[in-house]
């Protein structure tokens, strides 16, 4: 068994998130192996990332340390089945990346005994820039705990959550949260649109405006409050929207949307 080699299991959005954000930080290609049931995503990840791409999971699977389990949650029993005499032939380091499944569940349809991380990595993995948040059942030794880290360090940061039940609160703030980012985006070129701005100056506009606030959260140090603050001139244009964002209840939509996502990541785990 090669001490280096990872095999997706699964080579869709976010496993192909993932391994572009492993290449382009110097994970050799060739230590890495996706099993992908449709043949164009097959031959998308090959061409784009050299990676070796085949379309049975045990293929993939057989003599990788690292198991990464990317598949959409409500194929996660049957695909974990059919890994379980692989598993507790090989006992491979397990890192599930799917909303909802626990670890017990995943250990459970594997035959039992085995090292499992859970984990909620997001989409921008791709650019090195994620956030991921880990679990690591009892099983998981300290060795294995780093390897799962550095797995998720090549796409950005990690943080690691004490309490499993966390985990769905994870998924429903930074993973499934660049969708939200995005669809404020959306709005705001298409507001920008009905005011006269051509789609092109829209877009321009929006996107430097999220990327430039991005990095004066993650760089100034200083809290979201208080970068709004700056921006709201007494009496000027700035409290004109955020009196009407407040009128409408932003933050009562925000706060709804994050409790439904965390219901969803339940309801998953239990097979909805
Ligand atoms: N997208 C995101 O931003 C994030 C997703 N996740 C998690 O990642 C997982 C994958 O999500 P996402 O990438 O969006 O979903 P996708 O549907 O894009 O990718 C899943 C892929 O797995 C394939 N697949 C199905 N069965 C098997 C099998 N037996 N062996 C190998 N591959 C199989 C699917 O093929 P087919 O379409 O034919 O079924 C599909 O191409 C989910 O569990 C999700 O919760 C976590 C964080 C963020
Ligand atoms: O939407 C989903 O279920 C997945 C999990 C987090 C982001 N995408």
């Amino acid at each position: 068994m090669s001490e280096h080699t990872l095999a997706f299991i699964g080579g869709g959005n976010m496993a192909r998130s993932l391994i572009g954000g492993l290449v382009a930080r110097g994970v050799a290609p060739e230590t890495l192996r996706v099993a992908e049931p449709v043949a164009e995503l097959r031959e998308a990840l090959s061409r784009d990332f050299g990676v070796r791409a085949r379309e049975a999971a045990p293929e993939a699977a057989d003599g990788a340390h690292t198991w990464v389990l990317a598949v959409k949650p409500q194929v996660m029993r049957a695909v974990c089945e059919s890994l379980a005499p692989l598993a507790q032939a090989s006992r491979p380091l397990v890192v599930s990346i799917a909303a909802g499944i626990t670890t017990a569940q995943i250990d459970a349809w594997l035959g039992g005994g085995q090292a499992v991380v859970r984990t909620m990595p997001n989409t921008p993995a791709l650019l090195g820039a994620g956030a991921t948040g880990l679990y690591a059942n009892a099983s998981v030794d300290a060795g294995q705990r780093e390897r799962a880290d550095s797995l998720m360090r090549a796409a950005g940061l990690t943080a690691w959550i004490p309490d499993e039940a966390l985990m769905d609160a994870v998924t429903a703030v930074s993973g499934s949260g660049p969708a939200y980012v995005f669809l404020l985006a959306e709005a705001m070129q298409a507001a920008g649109e009905a005011q006269g701005l051509a789609p092109d100056t829209a877009r321009t506009l929006v996107l430097q405006t999220i990327l430039g606030a991005a990095r004066m959260l993650s760089e100034s140090g200083e809290p979201a409050a208080t970068l709004r603050q700056r921006v709201t001139s007494p009496g000027g244009t700035t409290q004109a929207a955020i009196e009407s964002f407040e009128a409408n209840g932003l933050r009562r939509i925000v706060d709804e949307a994050i409790a439904a996502a965390t219901r969803r990541g339940r309801e998953l785990a239990r097979g909805g």
